[in-house]
């Protein structure tokens, strides 16, 4: 368990807690218990010793910084995000708004490809490492997954990360970078000597509150913090950055395979006065015509099944008709 560092002031309460840290190195069947823990107290972890080689991920950071970095009419052209390419502070198309611009990508070898022509001078180079780095966070996803439903003692192995290794899964990736915005000061006078400059500090809505619909996400972001999570008390907890982990965020999907047992986290990005951040994230999806209903081993005569069977499709279809901070999952309770 760590504890978190304070945040500066903000107009949210946020509060620091010890969050769950997963070891995957460890011993096969403690990994996947904590993990279960995780996923019913928290819907949230972080992962250490996750094998992904460093190669990897340094590649894929400096595709996507050489890309972010390029002048906006450059990057416009692989823009809009409707719903693949890039987007800048629009997300999606119902009015949603953050200080963020991003890239948002298919998973698809040749979805990359052909997007790569208008995101990268080096379009190989560019397909190469985000292919490299997708296979990578995907195994460790899958890896993951098995590790949960063995804890549940569920038959099937893989009924979660077959979804996800299907050929047809509908799973993205996200680049998110968030500029330092400026700091706005509502008065003129100057802040009295007494108090420290950090209490000044700005921080704006980067990425609003949400959860993630899909089962779940592998989060890596460079070493500026802005991540926080919301448990059911509703305070903010801020997650401190750490490159060399990747954090796991339970999706909507995940909590109505296993009937609510498992938790869809709500989460949010801040962007800050000082530092820019980037995010990269793999959001792990079924194939759009699979079907999600409530696993037969998490319905019990003490917990009936809550959530009525829905395709993929129907669910993606319910999201994008919706804000980003609605519950999504609530439209299909029983
Ligand atoms: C406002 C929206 C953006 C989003 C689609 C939605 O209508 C509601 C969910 C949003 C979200 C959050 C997680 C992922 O970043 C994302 C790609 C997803 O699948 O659902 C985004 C969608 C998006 O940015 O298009
Ligand atoms: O950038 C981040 O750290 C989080 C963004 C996020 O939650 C998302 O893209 O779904
Ligand atoms: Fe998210």
């Amino acid at each position: 368990m760590v504890v978190s560092s304070p945040s500066p002031i903000r107009s949210v309460e946020t509060r620091a807690i010890g969050l769950p840290i997963i070891d995957l190195s460890r011993k096969r069947t403690q990994v996947s218990e904590l993990i279960v823990k995780a996923c019913e107290e928290y819907g949230f972890f972080k992962v250490i010793n996750h094998g992904v080689p460093q190669e990897i991920i340094a590649r894929m950071e400096e595709e996507g910084l050489n890309f972010f970095e390029k002048p906006a009419s450059e990057k416009q052209q692989a823009g809009p995000a409707n719903p693949f390419g890039y987007g800048s502070k629009n997300i999606s198309f119902n009015g949603d708004m953050g200080e963020v611009e991003y890239l948002l990508l298919h998973t698809t070898p040749l979805s990359i490809s052909q997007r790569s022509k208008s995101i990268s001078n080096d379009p190989t180079k560019f397909s190469c490492a985000v292919n490299d780095y997708i296979e990578a966070v995907r195994e460790v996803a899958c890896e993951i997954l098995d590790l949960m439903a063995e804890a549940l003692w569920v038959p099937d192995k893989s009924v979660f990360s077959s979804l996800i290794r299907d050929v047809d899964s509908d799973s993205l990736l996200r680049l998110n970078h968030y500029s330092p915005v400026e700091r706005t000061n509502d008065c003129d006078t100057p802040p009295p000597s007494s108090l420290h400059h950090h209490q000044f500090q700005t921080n704006r809505i980067g990425f609003g509150e949400h959860s993630d619909p899909q089962i779940l996400t592998i989060l890596r972001s460079n070493n500026v913090g802005g991540l926080e999570v919301s448990f059911e008390d509703g305070v903010w907890v801020p997650v401190p950055p750490d490159p060399n982990s990747f954090y796991v965020i339970i999706g909507d999907t995940l909590q109505a395979l296993t009937n609510g047992r498992f938790v869809s986290v709500r989460h949010r990005a801040m962007a800050n006065s000082f530092d820019s951040r980037m995010s990269m994230m793999y959001f792990g999806a079924p194939p759009l015509h699979s079907w999600i209903t409530p696993l037969p081993e998490m319905v019990t005569p003490l917990r009936p099944c809550i959530y009525r069977p829905f395709t993929w499709a129907e669910y993606k279809k319910a999201t994008y008709s919706l804000q980003l901070g609605d519950n999504r999952l609530d439209h299909f309770r029983r």
